[in-house]
């Protein structure tokens, strides 16, 4: 097993490597490859903090002396989990499901070092604009919903079809990193720039 930091995120997302980036740290990704099917009965909170728990633990287990960072995200629109969307027909009802209202996007996080093990959620509320069938098709048709909760990507294209939000962006992009920063150094993680 060669491993070159100790600072391991276990996450095949591009945009969480992208996020921890923004921490100037050295850190590896492993990626976690855990069940992430959902007992839809249970609150939006509970679901990312178990599923990021997953994710580190399933890690973690190889590399006990590292700091494994685990991270899952949905969107909630009132009972209803939106996850990633399967296919075009999905794509299109979650959209449609967001139009012209207020959401909430919830991020679970988990670190793991040497037993410890630090779990939070952010939860950051968007509103979409009204928006048309024609918006939403078009929108589909780019490939940018398939794999992010929800349908959509604040980051990228769908950051048009935003009219507010409250709380943390990086949070909705997948990785809340200023909380996770407290996180890292309530933890004791040495290398921290800041
Ligand atoms: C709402 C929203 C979600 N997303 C993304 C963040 C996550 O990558 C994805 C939710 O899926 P996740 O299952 O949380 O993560 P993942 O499968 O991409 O990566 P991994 O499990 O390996 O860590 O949706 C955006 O990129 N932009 C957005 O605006």
């Amino acid at each position: 097993m060669i491993l070159l930091t100790n600072l391991i995120l276990a996450s095949s997302s591009p945009r969480r490597k992208m996020l921890l980036q923004q921490l100037h740290l050295d850190f590896s990704i492993i990626h976690s490859n855990v069940d992430e099917s959902i007992d839809r009965k249970v609150s939006p909170e509970c679901v990312v903090t178990d599923l990021a728990t997953r994710k580190a633990l399933a890690v973690a287990d190889d590399y006990h002396s590292s700091y494994v960072i685990g991270s899952d995200t949905v969107v909630a629109q009132g009972d209803h989990i939106l996850e990633k969307p399967k296919d075009k027909e999905e794509a299109k009802k979650m959209l449609s499901q967001l139009s012209g209202i207020t959401h909430s996007v919830f991020t679970g996080v988990a670190v793991i070092f040497e037993g410890q093990q630090e779990v939070f959620y952010e939860k950051t509320d968007v509103t979409f604009w009204e928006l048309t069938e024609q918006e939403i098709l078009n929108y589909i048709e780019t490939g940018e919903p398939y794999d992010k909760a929800g349908g959509y990507g604040i980051q990228a294209l769908g950051a048009l079809f935003v009219k507010e939000i409250k709380g943390d962006y990086a949070s909705v992009v997948g990785l809340p990193i200023s909380k996770l920063y407290r996180t890292l150094k309530k933890m004791g993680y040495p290398s921290l720039r800041v």
